[in-house]
């Protein structure tokens, strides 16, 4: 069956699909839809994974969406306007992988100095060097070994960032995790390990930047933004129990400081993820990821994870003057879930219209 290619910019015929199944059904108004399920049959060409294409599309690099595509995967993805971060020093903690990684890419291409900070060195080195590949006008990464668990080690990393960047514009306590178990097993070490990574590390590491560099500033001229991120936990979080505790500390905090603050233009806010697909944050959990996406996707209101890109653009806006008169919020990027009660309307299971902005693999979509 002809396939043609849902891309904005270019439609591209393709012969691999074929119809697997096909049913009809009533939707009680008399109209009947025909539903395709459709297989891939051999794939001579691989699937574009770019943002603009939630569709596969030709990949043979004959084509020119590809050619394009291979092009702008070395850059980062931003609405913002270049030059933006300039002159302006970031922390991002967990920044060599995932949420992290996306988020110092977005602000080093922005031309911000960005520290990135976590626990392996050699992972955090392998990062700065590719995304150094994407900085404009001056933005450059460096690299800190930290255990955000350890206040030696977060004394530390302020030190070299006030060092080697002159100074501390935002904060972005990312860094985090977690581990699945019912809540009877966690031991009480488990669960004071991830408070420690999740809440704690946020406390030490505000109140440090706080205390040596925005609470001294005798002309008022420094500001600062911290962004938290958190989990999109407004209700419990079973299997993690520990994880939503600790991320409610961490929101909770995050009104406190803002509140207490800001008065030395320093603004706090959250950004609560829902389910990103990260290969680094997936991988965590190994075989149990991929019976948990099949299982949550149709739940999901856009029926699909969220990507990095997605969560690194609130998150840099926040960091920016623009968002100068938001603190104590909490935001969420999660497709739409958790907003509703009960699921009245009946969920259809198909793949959504919702574009997606940034990388997202098919397996992470209905
Ligand atoms: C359904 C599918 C979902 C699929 C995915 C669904 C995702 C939904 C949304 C969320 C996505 C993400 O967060 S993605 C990001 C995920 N990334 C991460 O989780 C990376 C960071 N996490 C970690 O480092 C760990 O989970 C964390 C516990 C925080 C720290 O571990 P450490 O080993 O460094 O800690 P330690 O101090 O050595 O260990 C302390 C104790 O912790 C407990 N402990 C540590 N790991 C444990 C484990 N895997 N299972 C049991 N217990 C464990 C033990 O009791 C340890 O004590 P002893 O027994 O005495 O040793
Ligand atoms: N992906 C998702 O669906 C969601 C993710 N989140 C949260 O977003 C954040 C990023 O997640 P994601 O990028 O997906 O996953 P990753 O596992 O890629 O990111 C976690 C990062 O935190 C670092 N880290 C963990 N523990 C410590 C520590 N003790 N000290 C210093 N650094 C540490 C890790 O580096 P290293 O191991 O080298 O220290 C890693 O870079 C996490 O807080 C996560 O819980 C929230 C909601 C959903």
């Amino acid at each position: 069956m002809p396939y043609k290619c849902q891309c904005p910019s270019q439609r591209i015929k393709t012969h691999n699909l074929k119809v697997r199944s096909m049913f009809k059904a009533c939707d009680g108004r008399g109209t009947t839809k025909i539903f395709l399920s459709i297989i891939y049959t051999k794939i001579p060409h691989q699937i574009c994974q770019h943002s603009q294409h939630s569709t596969p599309i030709c990949r043979s690099g004959k084509c020119e969406i590809h050619r394009k595509c291979s092009l702008m995967s070395s850059l980062a993805l931003t609405p913002f306007k270049a030059g933006l971060f300039v002159g302006k020093s970031i922390i991002v903690t967990g920044g060599g992988t995932g949420l992290g990684y996306a988020i110092a890419k977005e602000l080093v291409s922005l031309g911000a100095k960005v520290v990135i900070a976590a626990r392996r060195i050699e992972v955090l080195e392998a990062a700065a060097s590719e995304m150094n590949k994407s900085s404009q006008r001056g933005g450059k990464i460096y690299v800190c070994q930290c255990n955000v668990r350890n206040e030696d080690d977060i004394q530390k990393l302020v030190t070299f960032a006030l060092e080697t960047m002159g100074g501390i514009d935002g904060l972005v306590n990312n860094a985090g995790g977690q581990f699945v178990s019912p809540v009877e097993n966690i031991s009480a070490r488990g669960f004071k390990a991830v408070v420690e990574t999740n809440l704690l590390s946020c406390f030490m590491l505000s109140k440090e930047i706080y205390n040596r560099w925005w609470s001294q500033q005798e002309d008022r001229k420094r500001s600062g933004s911290i962004v938290n991120i958190i989990l999109a936990n407004k209700n419990g979080f079973p299997m993690m129990a520990h994880s939503g505790a600790a991320r409610a500390g961490v929101e909770n905090l995050t009104k406190s400081m803002a509140l207490e603050w800001i008065g030395r233009g320093v603004r706090v806010n959250c950004v609560a993820p829902g389910i990103i697909y990260t290969e680094s944050g997936f991988a965590n959990y190994g075989e149990m990821a991929g019976a948990f996406l099949s299982s949550v996707l149709p739940c999901i209101p856009a029926h699909r994870c969220g990507t990095a890109e997605e969560v690194s653009s609130l998150v840099v806006f926040l960091l920016s003057d623009a968002a100068v008169y938001i603190t104590g919020q909490n935001m969420g990027v999660d497709g739409g879930m958790g907003q509703g009660t009960i699921p009245l309307r009946p969920q259809d299971h198909g793949a959504s219209l919702l574009p997606v902005y940034g990388e997202l693999p098919m397996k992470a979509r209905l």
